[in-house]
């Protein structure tokens, strides 16, 4: 993934410029800045969710504004809302994302991975709650599981430990890992370093001046 020269403008004031980084394969890009510095427009930026005012963003070469499908097709975006569909329980969330993805990617789902990956999560004993019923964290992490078996080779985590206690964000940062360690790439934002041992891991700090060379 290469993003050169990257802007974004709202209402004619400069929210972000000349962002400029490269992406490989088992890397994890974490953003920091403080709070209206543009991390989450970036993400939203590279997500294809808003339109830069200038630069570009590509995938294995192609330009993704010109060739948005293949891009919208590797991506997961884990925005500040979890997107659990409350009325589900947390199996038929992960279950929906599940066959979703295998659907896209012309697949099988593999039901024992589902209750592998809740068990990871520490979602085993609330799996057939409706997701609704759940706290923050744990909606948090019925997200992750989601992820996790989505199997999307590029992550776009918006402050993905935001609200979490330690044990959740160790999880987080292990399931970072596991995404990486198979030669997935994540960008992700946020407040406070997310350990990622065993990953290449490159930090940045994004400024509040607009202007940003990763
Ligand atoms: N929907 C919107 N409409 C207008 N301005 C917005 C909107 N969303 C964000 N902004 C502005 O854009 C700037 C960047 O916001 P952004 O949410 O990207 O910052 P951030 O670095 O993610 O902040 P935080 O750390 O608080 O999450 C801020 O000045 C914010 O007020």
């Amino acid at each position: 993934m290469s993003v050169a020269a990257l802007a974004f403008c709202r209402s004619g004031e400069t929210v972000f410029s000349d962002v400029t980084f490269v992406a490989g394969a088992g890397e994890v890009l974490q953003i920091q800045g403080a709070n209206g510095s543009g991390k989450t427009t970036l993400l939203r930026v590279l997500a294809g969710l808003l339109r830069p005012s200038a630069g570009t963003i590509r995938w294995h070469g192609a330009d993704t504004m010109q060739h948005p499908e293949e891009w919208r097709r590797s991506l997961a975006y884990l925005g500040h809302a979890n997107a659990v569909s409350r009325e589900l329980t947390v199996v038929e969330n992960v279950r929906f994302a599940a066959r979703l993805g295998a659907a896209i990617a012309g697949g099988a789902t593999d039901p024992c991975s589902e209750h592998q990956v809740l068990g990871r999560l520490g979602l085993a004993a609330c799996e057939n709650r409706a997701a609704g019923a759940l706290s923050q964290g744990q909606q948090r992490r019925v997200a992750l599981a989601r992820l996790l078996l989505d199997h999307k080779p590029v992550w776009l985590l918006d402050e993905p430990t935001a609200g979490l206690d330690a044990e959740s964000a160790r999880v987080i940062g292990a399931c970072i890992e596991e995404h990486v360690g198979r030669g997935g790439i994540v960008v992700l934002t946020t407040h406070r370093r997310i350990d990622t041992v065993a990953a290449v891991t490159r930090h940045f700090h994004f400024e509040r001046t607009g202007t940003c060379s990763l």
